[in-house]
Parts: C-alpha cells; structure tokens; sequence
C-alpha cells in the first residue's frame, strides 16, 4: 500500500480473476487475504460465475455496510471477504470520497464537519460504483486522514468483481446510492463502545494525539468536569451527524447487526445468503426447476480436463465418468422420499429417509449411454431404458428412430440422460414421448454434463414443471448449433470413434 508519492500510481486491487479484498484507503493493509499478490498461484481460478462477470451483463452483487464511527463497519467487511474467499470481492470506503478541503477550511479543520453528508463528493462515489456495477476499472482516490485530504497523485485501481463493498458512516443516506446496492446491512454497537474504539483508533492509526481525541470524545464524558469546558469535535459534529443522519438510515437496512465484528453468527448468514446469490446463474433465477451443481475447484478442474481437445481418450473417460457421478447424486437428491427409522447399533432410534424406490433411467443414444453406469453405481439394479432420435443435419430437424422403455414407466420417476443439452430439440421429442407414455412431467429429471442456454430455455419452455440438472450452463450455441466452448461431440470423445 503506498504512502503518498510524488508520481502518479496505481494500486492494483482486483485483477486477472483472483480474489481480492480489504485494501483500506487510509493506508492500512486490514485483510489478511488482501496479502495474497494479485497472481498468487493461491488464489482460485475465476468460476464460471466470474468468468461471465466481465460481460457487462453480468452485474456483480452490491453490499452496502453502514453504522456509526468504529461500530466495527470494516471489521465486518474484513471478516465477509474472508470468507467469500472464492470470489473476488473488492472493498470501497465511502471515506475516499471526502472532499478535499480549501485552504480555509484547511487552517480551520476542527471547525470542519467529516460527519455531515455534504462532506462527500457523492456524484464521484455513484460514478464509481455505477462503472464497477458494469464491470468497468475505476481509479479511486486515496485518502490521508492525518492531514485531511486525498492523495492528489495517488490512486488505487480497482478491477471488475464479483462483489462490490460500500462501507461508510452515510452510505444508506442518499437514495441514488442506495439504489447500487443488493443488499444493506447496518452494524449496529453502542455508542460508548463506539467511542472507546474511536479513541483508541484515532491515536494509533489516524495520528490524532491524545488529547485531540479527548476533545473530540468529551461529548460522552461531559459530566466529568476536566472535559467540560473543552470545545468538542465529537460532540458538536460525529455525535450530531449520527443521531441526524446515520441513525435515521438504519431503517433501510435489510440486516441489522448488533455488536458488530463479534456476532460471527450474523457474518455467516451474511456470507450464506450472498454465496446463494453468487452461485445462481441467471437462468436458474428465471428457470426454477434449473439446477446447477455447486461449483467447487474440482469441478472446474475436472471440466477444463475434458474441455481441453488434448486430453488422452483415458483421462476424458475417467474425468466425465467422475463428473457425471457428481451430477446423477444431485439428480437423486431431487426425488421424493419417504421418513424412515432404524435402530443404531447403540439401541438408538436414527430418523432418517427411505429413497424413492419408483425410479427408472432413459438415456438418449448415444451419448447418454456413457450417463448409465455411473446411475447403476448409484442405484442397484435401476432398469434403464433408451431412445433414439436421429438428427437430420444441423438444422434441427430430429426424427424418433427407436424407443425400448420399461412398461410401467408411467409410475416412475425417469432419470433422462444426455451429458450435452444444446438446441433442446432431441430433449423436448424425447420428453415428448415419455409424456405420452404417461410419465407425468414433473416425474422427469433431465441430467447433463454441460447446458446451452438455448437448450435449457427451449426445454424450460415447454416443459416448465420439469426439472433440469447439470454441472455448467455454458456461453452459447454456434452458428452450426454446437454449444461453445463446449467439448465438442460427448458420444464419439468418450466411446473413442472420433479418430
Ligand atoms: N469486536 C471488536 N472488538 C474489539 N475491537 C474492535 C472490534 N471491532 C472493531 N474493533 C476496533 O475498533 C476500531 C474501529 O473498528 P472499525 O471496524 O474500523 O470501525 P468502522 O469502520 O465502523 O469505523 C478499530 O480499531 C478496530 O480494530
Ligand atoms: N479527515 C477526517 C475525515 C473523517 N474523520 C472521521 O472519520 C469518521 C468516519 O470513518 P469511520 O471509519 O469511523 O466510519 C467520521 O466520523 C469522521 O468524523 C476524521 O476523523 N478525519
Ligand atoms: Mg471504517
């Protein structure tokens, strides 16, 4: 973090995909996941969700934290991004954009008011977060509050994210910034907590000298006589302000936090509600029987396996057989089930459920066939049944060749198989079809490796009350109807004809 320089620099904050967080502006490293350089062989891969945050259509999540002086606002800030330490989150202080003052104002600083709104360079705070909200680089100024000013020639450059943090004591004030945020929490703590923190803070690390301080904190202490008379920051500004402005902004917030930094239960309800949020991919908001496995680093790391057209034939196997297995377990964890109980070997009652015994697979020939054995490793037995549908060329015309289906299929749950969902259209004939067989459509769940949007909205479409799971949506289909960046064609890669 730089001290003030002479020529211009940036500070690099987010960058090349990794997670970064926590750089205060007032020159303190305060996160110790900020230490991380921004390549950091450490720091995870962009997911698939941050990969499509530089698509500015993509719009990161916007965390407003608000609360009094030293409630403990970058406390709770630091310890959020912590844990979201698989995005990459960047932390804006409202306190970057105080104003610089005049010379007047300079020569007369105790008699500035830092606590009234009209302190801020607001339209610059809506300019900045507005760009970062559209996944745009901002420069944010730097600010030094031992002397009251920016930084003139220093600037910290801040990246495109997949969270943005707006911390400050008036960041619910003014409605146009309330507006940028999804979700906006106050960090509520005692006033005399407060300012014994303030204290302490202000001298250690805002260079206030002691009694400065003591001035500005004589507010609280008034009835003590040795304060009485002293003339008081605190009192005639911060405490003012709070009472006028901040504490008035604590009714927009959706989550109030009491004791600040200390209620690790209301931080990881925090981080719970924004990584739901974060793991949504769009279309699941839109589609809500659409299911995407949770990503984690062995899943990215197994997709850009299979993605890379170098893969041996061995490890494409091994890697989309380890995929799939991971995608029929999320598919079984949508079937209905009945409570059971047993008796443990320790004589105890265990409550637990009985799963769906009315099941049966489909798979669509013939990539779907490479989907079976990872659904019979899963549940003994399942009979499984296929359905052919010939494509003529690539213009999405499909004919049924051939159809072998359990008889009573009509009172199972179907599991249809096809590791690729491009177009929809061999999907939807063969959801078509087990409808006319009478499987009722919310008896179907529909499970792929990698989806295209357009697949997922033509079979959405059409069949809503089904339900749809699979490991990645990907970008788009080609102008030849193949989903990209796609793997290419599944059936040939995996069963070795694509020599
Ligand atoms: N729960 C806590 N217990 C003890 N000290 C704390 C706690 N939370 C914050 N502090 C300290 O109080 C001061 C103000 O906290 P900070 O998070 O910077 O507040 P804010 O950003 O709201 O002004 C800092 O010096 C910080 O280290
Ligand atoms: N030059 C300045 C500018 C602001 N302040 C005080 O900072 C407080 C806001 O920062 P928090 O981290 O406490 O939210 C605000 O109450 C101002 O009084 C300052 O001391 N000097
Ligand atoms: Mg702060």
């Amino acid at each position: 973090m730089p001290e003030e320089k002479t020529s211009m620099e940036y500070v690099m904050e987010a960058a090349s995909g990794a997670h970064f967080s926590g750089l205060r502006v007032d020159g303190l490293l305060r996160s110790s996941s900020s230490l991380s350089s921004p390549t950091s062989t450490s720091s995870p891969p962009p997911s698939s969700l941050s990969a499509t945050i530089t698509d500015s259509s993509k719009q990161p999540f916007v965390i407003g934290v608000s609360g009094g002086t030293a409630s403990g606002k970058t406390t709770v800030c630091d310890l959020i991004i912590q844990q979201l330490h698989d995005h990459r989150v960047v932390l804006v202080n409202q306190d970057s954009f105080y104003r610089g003052l005049t010379a007047e104002e300079s020569e007369h600083v105790h008699e500035y008011n830092f606590d009234h709104p009209d302190a801020f360079d607001t339209e610059q705070l809506l300019e900045c977060v507005g760009k970062l909200k559209c996944g745009q680089s901002v420069h944010v100024p730097i600010y030094d509050f031992k002397n009251h000013r920016r930084c003139s020639e220093s600037f910290r450059q801040v990246n495109a994210s997949d969270v943005i943090i707006l911390e400050g004591i008036l960041v619910f004030h003014d409605q146009r910034v309330r507006n940028l945020m999804n979700m906006k929490i106050f960090v509520d703590t005692d006033a005399d907590v407060r300012l014994a923190r303030r204290i302490r803070r202000d001298t250690v690390e805002r260079g206030r000298d002691v009694n400065s301080v003591l001035e500005q904190a004589s507010a609280n202490f008034n009835s003590l006589p040795i304060f009485t008379a002293v003339s008081s920051w605190y009192a005639k500004f911060v405490k003012p302000a709070f009472d006028d402005f901040v504490l008035p902004s604590k009714k927009y917030a959706d989550v109030i936090i009491p004791r600040g930094g200390d209620n690790h239960v209301a931080v990881d309800l925090i981080v719970q509600h924004i990584h739901t949020k974060l793991g949504q991919h769009d279309l699941c908001k839109i589609y809500p029987n659409v299911y995407v496995i949770q990503s984690t680093f062995q899943i990215r790391g197994m997709h850009t396996l299979i993605r890379d057209r170098e893969i041996s034939k061995h490890d494409f196997v091994f890697y989309s057989d380890r995929l799939i297995r991971l995608v029929v377990e999320h598919g079984l964890g949508h079937l209905p089930f009945t409570e059971k109980q047993v008796v443990t070997p320790t004589g105890s009652v265990y409550t637990g459920v009985d799963f769906c015994k009315k099941l049966c697979g489909v798979s669509i020939v013939r990539s779907g066939e490479s989907m079976e054995n990872a659904l019979r490793a899963c549940c003994k037995g399942i009979k499984i049944g296929k359905i052919l549908i010939h494509r003529d060329g690539d213009n999405g015309q499909q004919q049924l060749i051939y159809e072998k289906l359990p008889k009573d299929i009509s009172e199972r749950h179907v599991l249809l198989l096809d590791p690729v969902l491009a177009t929809g259209n061999s999907a939807n004939q063969a959801i078509e079809l087990l409808i006319q067989k009478g499987v009722p459509e919310s008896h179907i769940i529909f499970l792929n490796l990698i989806s295209a949007p357009e697949g997922i909205h033509c079979v959405c479409k059409r069949f809503p009350a089904l339900k749809i799971v699979t490991s990645e949506i990907d970008e788009a289909l080609n102008d030849e109807f193949r989903v990209i960046p796609g793997l290419g064609e599944f059936g040939d890669r995996y069963f070795g004809t694509d020599d």
